[in-house]
């Protein structure tokens, strides 16, 4: 099992990056919206260079642990660490690690794909003059290059996706969060940016991909499984599923379709 609970001792762990920590660790993370405890001792430790999905039915908790995650919520109780990097005590420090991709599309419709990535690169305080190699960077790693210079508003849905997710990757994080990224897809678009961020890990970045739709995953990925704020399973999906389809297998834990 990769993605590992706190109770399991992180030194026995080969899965640490090259600075000898884990890409992300969360330990004792709970939070309410009122009365409503939507994280509850949440705990999980990501190894360098994987794809982990963060799998949960509606209302699990995903995008409140997102939150916590991109900073808008505060780690209080519990402790978030990226790469060794205290988030509660070095917020701007974790979060220079973190690349991030809400659900909620974000994106100027008038403007080109290089001129909405340019005022991302100026937003993450990146020199003009590397600025225009990072973007052609970000746009070949998802397929884009070629689309740079049209407008966002003549891009179709899975278009629009990738330019985002390639804006997230400008400032070359280690850690690239996305949630619930295919969220009114069609099916082809789903595939193929599942696709690309599944091939981000080779070049050693991690991916915490928030989701509720098992046909993204592979039998390789890491997998932490959100149910009602708590962790329910953790470790590599093949492993966890065993002959089990993953939708049956997710259906029993949670009581939901996937
Ligand atoms: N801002 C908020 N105020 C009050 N309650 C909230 C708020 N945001 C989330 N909740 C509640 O917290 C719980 C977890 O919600 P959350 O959105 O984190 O789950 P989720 O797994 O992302 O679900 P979905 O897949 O539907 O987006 C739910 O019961 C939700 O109603």
């Amino acid at each position: 099992m990769r993605c590992r609970s706190p109770a399991q001792p992180a030194k026995a762990s080969g899965w640490r990056s090259p600075l000898n920590e884990p890409a992300l660790h969360v330990a004792g993370l709970s939070h309410r919206w009122g009365a409503k405890l939507a994280l509850d001792e949440v705990g999980f430790t990501l190894p360098a260079g994987r794809f982990c999905a963060l799998l949960g039915p509606n209302g699990a908790g995903k995008s409140t642990l997102m939150a916590v995650l991109t900073g808008l919520i505060r780690p209080r109780p519990g402790v978030v660490t990226v790469e060794g990097v205290d988030m509660g005590r070095a917020p701007r420090k974790a979060l220079a690690g973190i690349g991030v991709v809400f659900q909620q599309p974000t994106h100027d419709l008038d403007r080109t794909v290089a001129a909405n990535l340019r005022y991302f690169a100026a937003l993450q305080g990146l020199a003009r003059r590397e600025t225009e190699g990072r973007i052609a960077e970000a746009l070949t790693r998802l397929g884009m290059a070629e689309r740079a210079g049209e407008k966002v508003g003549k891009l179709n849905g899975g278009h629009r996706r990738r330019m985002e997710i390639a804006r997230a990757l400008l400032h070359r994080p280690k850690l690239l969060l996305l949630d619930e990224p295919t969220v009114g897809l069609d099916a082809p678009a789903r595939a193929a940016i599942t696709a690309h961020v599944h091939d981000l890990t080779a070049t050693g970045i991690t991916v915490l991909w928030a989701t509720h739709l098992v046909d993204e995953l592979h039998d390789s990925d890491e997998m932490v499984l959100l149910h009602r704020g708590t962790v329910a399973a953790t470790g590599a999906i093949g492993q966890l599923r065993g002959e089990v389809p993953l939708a049956d297998w997710f259906l029993a834990r949670t009581g939901a379709a996937a």
